[in-house]
């Protein structure tokens, strides 16, 4: 099994670097994200970054219509972009958000999942576990402005953000959900609610898949502050005021610290996890729970 996948390869052979942005922001100066005139959007087909470098941020967002599921292409693009802010210093911070009305993420790409061979399965886990690794790691501030309901991976990309905002709809609940699916969230989705909300809610809210709406969001500490929808991404720019105030290599030391056992954990057993994502997500009995779920997710329309 081609465990070596590197992401870093598989970036290089998906896209080229900054490939111009297509749809609405395609080829035209649109306002900065904190408001500046003049400074040209850049990204890749499914993520628009809208960068300040006069504030020292970007905003970043999702759009991989019509639920942001983290699909393969979308991961590396997410990579991408992240690295490209990462690489610039005139970046010190990033809002991520979605361009998907009433979306955060749907989670893992489910057909990344279902019916496709272990070098697939072992190439995807590998870009999930890069995907959170960086997140998580980053040295820039990452501030979540969640706009919509987030469901499992997407909920660990907001909980590997530094601070969560959530827009007030009942309909927006977010949470790690994987039970319902008869599958399991891995140690280190795990680790990461746990250090977010605690042992004891943390427990109670795996077993059970719970997807907690903002009240409860909030009132478990899964975010951090609660907003009008109309004021989320507004709310995470005051906020990150704050975080930038902090000079920054005592802010990044303390985050690393923070953070590091956490990550290291995976680091250490990086193959292992991904041999032990692939044997699981090949059974027939998770492949039949996956596409029953699948099936109802579409069933619903009807
Ligand atoms: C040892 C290791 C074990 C494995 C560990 C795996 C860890 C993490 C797992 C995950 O992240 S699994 C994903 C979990 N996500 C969910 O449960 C959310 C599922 N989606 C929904 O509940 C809804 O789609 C929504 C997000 C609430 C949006 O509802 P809406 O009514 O607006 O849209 P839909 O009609 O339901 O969906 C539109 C379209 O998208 C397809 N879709 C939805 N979610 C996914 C997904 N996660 N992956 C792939 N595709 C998805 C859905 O089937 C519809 O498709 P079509 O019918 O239009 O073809």
């Amino acid at each position: 099994m081609a465990l070596a996948v590197g992401i870093r390869g598989l970036t290089r052979s998906l896209l080229r670097p900054w490939v111009r942005v297509p749809g609405p922001a395609r080829g035209r100066t649109e306002p900065a994200a904190g408001g500046g005139d003049g400074v040209r959007c850049f990204g890749s087909p499914r993520v628009l970054v809208e960068p300040d470098p006069a504030a020292g941020f970007a905003v970043m967002k999702m759009r991989n219509p019509p639920v942001n599921s983290l699909s393969l292409e979308f991961l590396t693009e997410l990579l991408i972009s992240l690295e490209k802010l990462e690489s610039d210093k005139a970046f010190h911070a990033i809002i991520l958000t979605s361009d998907c009305p009433g979306i955060f993420s749907a989670g893992l790409d489910l057909m990344e999942m279902c019916g496709r061979d272990p070098t697939h399965y072992a190439e995807y886990w590998k870009a999930v576990q890069e995907l959170w690794l960086r997140f998580y790691l980053s040295h820039l501030v990452v501030i979540s402005a969640i706009n919509g309901v987030n469901a499992a991976g997407g909920c660990l990309l907001a909980l590997s953000c530094d601070y969560r905002v959530l827009a007030d709809n009942p309909k927006y609940a977010m949470g790690l959900n994987e039970t319902l699916l008869g599958i399991i969230a891995p140690f280190w989705f795990k680790d990461t609610l746990v250090n977010t909300v605690g042992h004891r809610t943390a427990e109670r809210a795996l077993q059970l898949g719970l997807l907690f709406p903002p009240a409860e969001a909030l009132q478990v500490g899964m975010v951090d502050k609660v907003v009008p929808e109309d004021q989320v991404l507004s709310a995470a720019r005051s906020e990150l005021a704050q975080w930038l105030a902090i000079p920054g290599h005592a802010r990044q030391l303390t985050k690393s610290l923070m953070r590091k056992p956490t990550a290291d954990r995976l680091l250490k057993e990086r193959d292992a996890d991904i041999q032990n994502f692939v044997r699981f997500i090949s059974r027939d009995a998770i492949q039949k729970a996956l596409r029953v779920y699948l099936e109802k997710l579409k069933q619903k329309k009807t």
